[in-house]
């Protein structure tokens, strides 16, 4: 039997572990069992149960309070997900196995680890190893997307995601119940964004040529390819959840094995049916 899991990422303060409580809310509300593993070592407060906290492996404070190692506290975090990828068998215990699992993992917020630091690639890897079904899900904060180049650094941000870790990604502004109704409508636009004429918009705020000329080539490598997709997130919107969370269900296939519904019986109609007839005593009566 498959596993499933959410690799919840994002920038700094982008409402991640608000976005995995508000899942395991949700998802009680739906019946379904969902469990959260805190992977954040310099994580404060959270307000969801966790099945498995990587505190209890490693914390940034001590390794910044270590003499020897040094670290600010970037450095820091960076020194503490190498150490849990060499050590994914803590993870391993802490998960057990029980068949139809749902894990959302609430990862840090440091940008590095999802363009250029191998260490979540390895955590795919290991997860796919143990038979979980992975989807990227990826949050920016809708506040700072109203602009048109604000909007194409989030893009680029959740493409890197996307490439180096090669699993399928769902992108999801979040924080929708802070805008105002014209910051809403605003937005609306860049959830299903035309990249060339978002380029049109931002042409004030890009000044130089150059950079002019390659913001349009990634909008066009964008557009061209439909790549990068929103989704709105509001935590106060259950149906907009919903929503959020049959996209990535979708993505890995989440009740595919579950139990089969047998289709209602439709009642059998007669071969040489003339539907023009039919729509038309539907249309008079
Ligand atoms: N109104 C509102 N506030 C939110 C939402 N999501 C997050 N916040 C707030 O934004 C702040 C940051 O949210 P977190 O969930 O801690 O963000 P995070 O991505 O886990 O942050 P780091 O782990 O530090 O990277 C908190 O004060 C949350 O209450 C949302 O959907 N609506
Ligand atoms: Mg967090």
């Amino acid at each position: 039997m498959p596993r499933y899991a959410q690799l919840v990422m994002g920038p700094a303060g982008s409402g991640k572990s608000t976005y995995c409580s508000t899942m395991v809310q949700h998802s009680e509300t739906l019946n379904r069992s969902v469990q959260v593993v805190n992977l954040d070592p310099a994580a404060e407060h959270f307000d969801y149960p966790v099945m498995a906290d990587i505190r209890e492996l490693i914390q940034v404070d001590d390794v910044m309070e270590d003499d020897s190692l040094r670290f600010g506290p970037n450095g820091g975090l960076v020194f503490c997900m190498e150490y849990f990828a060499n050590n994914f068998d803590w993870l391993e215990e802490s998960l057990g196995h029980v068949e139809d699992d749902y894990i959302l993992f609430d990862c840090p917020g440091q940008i590095e680890l999802y363009t250029h630091l191998p260490v979540m690639k390895q955590l795919v890897e290991q997860l796919q190893q143990w038979e979980f079904r992975v989807c990227g899900v990826f949050l920016v904060d809708s506040q700072f997307m109203v602009e048109s180049f604000k909007f194409i650094s989030g893009v680029m941000a959740a493409l890197s995601a996307m490439v180096s870790l090669e699993i399928p990604q769902v992108n999801i502004m979040t924080k929708m119940d802070l805008l105002s109704p014209k910051a809403k409508k605003e937005i609306e636009k860049y959830l299903d964004p035309d990249m060339y004429s978002m380029m049109e918009d931002g042409s004030n705020t890009i000044r130089s040529k150059k950079f002019k000329k390659l913001t349009k080539a990634i909008c066009g490598l964008i557009d061209d390819y439909s790549i990068v997709r929103f989704l709105p997130f509001d935590r106060t919107d259950e149906e907009g959840i919903n929503i959020v969370l049959q996209h990535i269900d979708f993505s890995i296939q989440y009740g595919e094995d579950l139990e089969f519904k047998e289709p209602k019986e439709v009642e059998e109609q007669p071969a040489n049916l003339n539907y023009d007839e039919i729509f038309q005593d539907k249309v008079n009566s």
